[in-house]
């Protein structure tokens, strides 16, 4: 185990690992991320094997309401998958390293591809509330300036520290996002853009807003960043989706928008963001190599 809180290393990341294989009978290669009011997706896993954070060595604990804080093991679409029912957030007083610690437990227990999902405030103005915007890249406010997830880890079992992360967000990933949603009906609701994610637990001036749009953002949120950063970095592959719970108010005299109406809105769409998912997975080949743009 680390002394210090500063980071854990890969031996203690191995032992949280090995703390799961003993638990669970699953070796999955699919790993699911729950956002706010998202974990629904979670309580649909068959021949569950569940286990909460507060049971694994050297895990961080869910402080967030709609984040339950425990790892689901299971079937999904007949495949094996581990899905985290309660994510971790830099406002929760975490390093952005800690938040991403799961992904790499994940490499090691074998996942290969990642599902990252999250709740977010519309910023272009054609978005409505209930889209579902399909990530093609990202701005990390936070990874730009006070933190980066990959601080700390200087182990090159993880990765180079200085490897490129450009293409985050797997090409061909997004192509069957985009089909698989085509197929679901939910074809006008689905988007294709970029996340900015600001710091919180706060929202954003007016001003924050227009600006994060002006940088070329479509939807602003609080997490998935530094877990897509790291599992890149880590050779996963990674589909990001960002439900649009709100929208971010561009004028002083429009309504801001609060945790609760955010978990409400989730709720009328987490459906067909489940739906996706699940449907998405179950058209990832057997072997899951490789998902191919045509
Ligand atoms: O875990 P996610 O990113 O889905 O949570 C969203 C963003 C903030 O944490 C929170 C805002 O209320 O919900
Ligand atoms: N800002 C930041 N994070 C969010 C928002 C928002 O408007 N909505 C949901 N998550």
């Amino acid at each position: 185990m680390a002394e210090s809180e500063e980071t854990l290393t890969y031996e203690d990341i191995q032992h949280i690992s090995d703390f799961l294989l003993k638990t669970t009978k699953y070796r999955p290669k699919v790993a699911v991320i729950c956002g706010s009011g998202l974990g629904g997706l979670a309580d649909v896993v068959q021949e569950q094997d569940v286990i909460d954070y507060r049971d694994i060595p050297n895990f961080p604990q869910s402080t967030v309401q709609g984040h339950r804080g425990r790892l689901v093991f299971g079937h999904l679409a007949e495949k094996s998958v581990i899905c985290m029912q309660g994510r971790f957030h830099q406002y929760e007083g975490y390093p952005l390293w800690k938040v991403a610690m799961p992904v790499r437990v994940f490499k090691m227990i074998g996942v290969e591809t990642l599902f990252v999902t999250n709740a977010a405030g519309g910023l272009n103005r054609n978005y409505n509330i209930g889209d579902i915007m399909i990530v093609k890249d990202h701005i990390s406010m936070p990874g730009m300036t006070t933190d980066n997830p990959l601080k700390g880890f200087y182990d090159e079992r993880f990765g180079k520290p200085s490897s490129p992360v450009t293409e985050l967000y797997d090409r061909g990933l997004r192509e069957l996002a985009r089909r698989v949603a085509g197929d679901l009906g939910l074809g006008e609701a689905v988007r294709e853009g970029v996340l900015v994610q600001v710091g919180g637990p706060s929202f954003d001036t007016v001003s924050v807003f227009n600006m994060l749009r002006r940088l070329g953002a479509d939807c602003v949120g609080m997490s998935s960043a530094p877990e897509v950063t790291v599992a890149r970095h880590c050779g996963i592959r990674v589909l990001g989706l960002s439900l649009v719970t709100d929208m971010a108010p561009m004028e002083s005299d429009l309504p801001p928008t609060n945790h609760q109406e955010i978990l409400q809105t989730a709720k009328t769409r987490a459906v067909d963001v489940q739906n996706l998912v699940c449907e998405m997975i179950s058209q990832l080949p057997n072997n899951n190599d490789s998902v191919q743009p045509s």
